[in-house]
């Protein structure tokens, strides 16, 4: 299908009927962004039974809603074509900073056929991945100790989407650590132009890689030394923020940097308490973290600040095959310290409310490749 066609596709999918698949309490309680989703799997769905192809039906389809008032399960449960991996570790209520599990993915391959996977391929394909198998092993390692942290989190998050607290909420334990909502696979790179997602790459507008400089160092300078041409690192804008990184010359939107080095731990009291660790998900759950506390061991993205609105965001964090990029998403004029947003937690302890999570209006650009599409609301 030619791109052209793909978009318009896209707009005629925001019009698509899913209302009577569910029930209007369970309408009300899904995003504008979820809705689309289902409007594009119901328009997917539809258009390859048109064109005569072997199409698999949404089993959200399946459950059609006669009488509004009859009991049902949750209408986003129902989604049995999700990887029940994914599935078992995601919060049911739709948040923001939840990304959504099902966009339209396209693999690199010349044959425009592979634009749509249907669940059972997917289904497949989870069950047997091609990569993350150095994940996966240190997922076999993994202590039990961090197993109980996740599912701590886990209950802590449930706690917080609760929406009427009959009790005063007990002190949270405090999450310093950046955090990204990373799906059950994370080969898949959102472009901002295309408005979605390719393995590895969009063809079309690839990212510009800038490559870190070598260091021979082992001494606490390697951190500075690995600093990319065209970058330093000198006191930040943001008041009593520490230093920054800053742009000495203009860097194009899709500019690419990373990835994110420190040490690989465990252990996430550790990676809580030193402020420069990155989460890292295998399969929807936390596996480690990427700590970049020692200066002997990390490069210079350890010095990237977080930005505290969306307007002075330019880069976007991404967990791709296990690692941590930093990507624009916009140009970076000479002179602009580098900001990424860390995520919701992270950016509450630093004081920073961010306003555009909040509003109708969803932010664009936040962590993760679901957060900086071009968002609208459809209703
Ligand atoms: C990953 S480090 C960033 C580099 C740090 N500025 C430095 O000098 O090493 C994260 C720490 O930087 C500071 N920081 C980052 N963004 C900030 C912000 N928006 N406001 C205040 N402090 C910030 C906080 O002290 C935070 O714990």
């Amino acid at each position: 299908m030619e791109q052209s066609d793909f978009r318009k596709f896209e707009e005629d999918a925001r019009s698509g009927d899913i209302e009577q698949y569910c029930t209007k309490t369970q309408m009300a309680s899904l995003s504008d962004y979820e809705k689309l989703r289902y409007r594009n799997m119901k328009k997917n769905y539809e258009m390859m039974v048109k064109m005569g192809l072997p199409a698999q039906k949404p089993e959200f389809m399946k459950k059609q809603i006669k009488n509004p008032s009859t009991k049902q399960t949750d209408f986003a449960s129902e989604e049995e074509w999700k990887p029940s991996s994914s599935k078992q570790n995601i919060a049911q209520k739709p948040t923001f900073m939840q990304r959504s599990k099902k966009k339209r993915r396209v693999k690199h391959t010349d044959d425009s056929d592979e634009e749509w996977r249907p669940s059972s391929e997917k289904a497949k394909k989870s069950a047997n991945p091609p990569v993350f198998k150095l994940l996966k092993k240190t997922r076999k390692a993994k202590s039990e100790k961090i197993e109980q942290t996740c599912a701590d989190e886990k209950s802590r998050k449930k706690e917080e989407n609760k929406e009427v607290h009959r009790y005063p909420q007990r002190q949270l334990p405090r999450t310093n650590y950046m955090y990204l909502e990373v799906p059950d696979d994370d080969e898949f790179i959102y472009c901002e132009d295309c408005e979605r997602e390719y393995e590895g790459d969009c063809p079309v507008h690839p990212c510009i890689h800038i490559y870190d400089s070598k260091s021979t160092t082992k001494s606490e300078e390697r951190s500075m030394e690995t600093l990319p041409e065209g970058l330093s690192v000198r006191e930040s804008r943001i008041p009593n923020a520490g230093l920054g990184v800053f742009a000495d010359q203009t860097f194009q939107q899709r500019s690419r940097f990373g990835p994110y080095e420190g040490e690989v731990t465990t252990d996430p009291d550790k990676a809580h308490s030193t402020g420069y660790a990155w989460q890292i998900h295998t399969d929807g759950t936390t596996s480690h973290y990427i700590d970049a506390n020692n200066k002997i061991k990390s490069n210079w993205m350890r010095y990237v600040n977080c930005a505290r609105n969306e307007d002075e965001q330019n880069l976007i964090a991404y967990q791709y095959k296990g690692q941590i990029f930093y990507r624009s998403f916009k140009d970076i004029a000479q002179g602009t310290e580098l900001l990424v947003w860390y995520g919701q937690d992270y950016g509450k302890d630093l004081g920073i409310d961010r306003l555009d999570i909040k509003s109708l209006l969803k932010p664009r650009y936040i962590n993760g490749e679901g957060r900086h599409c071009t968002y609208r609301v459809v209703e």
